[in-house]
């Protein structure tokens, strides 16, 4: 199978929803596919909020990590870059739609709905058994030198 993203470009990272590095991580991995990115993921049961559903927290960090990885890989693709854009979140919303069965391998989709310069629009959502649960959108930003994050993943 093709290499997630994260552990393609960014194995050494931490951060707590796609660090590959992060032993307490959700290990979120993103994968090109048609338009956009999807992700696979199955929850455990300490991401539930309450039994055999999940958090919205973790929804939430889903959405947000999944997103972020959809915006840095269309500006690497876009400005022929040789590797993801460094991208941070600079907002995000979450629609809670449906309880979210946590005991099953749930999709999420993100694709890019608008690009201008380093900031990035992404939509996303996330699917269980064939139903969409809830939908995201985010704007993300790709960082200059001189930002904290500059050079971290
Ligand atoms: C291998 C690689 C892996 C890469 C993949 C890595 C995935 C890691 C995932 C980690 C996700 C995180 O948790 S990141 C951590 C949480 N996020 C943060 O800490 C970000 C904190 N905020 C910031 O650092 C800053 O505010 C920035 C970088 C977002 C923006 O600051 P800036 O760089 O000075 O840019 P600025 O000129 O203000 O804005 C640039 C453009 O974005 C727009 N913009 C700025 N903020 C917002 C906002 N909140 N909502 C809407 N739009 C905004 C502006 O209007 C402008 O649009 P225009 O005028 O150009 O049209």
């Amino acid at each position: 199978m093709e290499q997630a993203l994260q552990d393609k470009f960014a194995p050494e990272t931490r951060c707590f929803g796609c660090g590959p590095s992060n032993p307490k991580g959700l290990h979120i991995k993103s994968f090109p596919e048609g338009d956009g990115l999807v992700c696979r993921f199955t929850p455990e049961e300490h991401h539930e909020g309450f039994p055999g559903f999940l958090n919205g927290g973790i929804i939430g960090t889903l959405f947000d990590c999944h997103m972020n990885w959809t915006a840095a890989y269309f500006l690497m693709k876009r400005d022929n870059l040789p590797s993801p854009a460094p991208t941070v979140t600079a907002e995000f919303s979450v629609q809670l739609l449906k309880p979210t069965p946590s005991r099953q391998e749930l999709l999420i989709r993100a694709r890019v709905v608008e690009a201008q310069g380093r900031r990035v629009k992404v939509e996303g959502e996330l699917v269980a058994s064939g139903e969409v649960t809830a939908r995201a959108s985010g704007t993300f930003v790709a960082v200059k030198q001189g930002h904290p994050a500059w050079g971290r993943w």
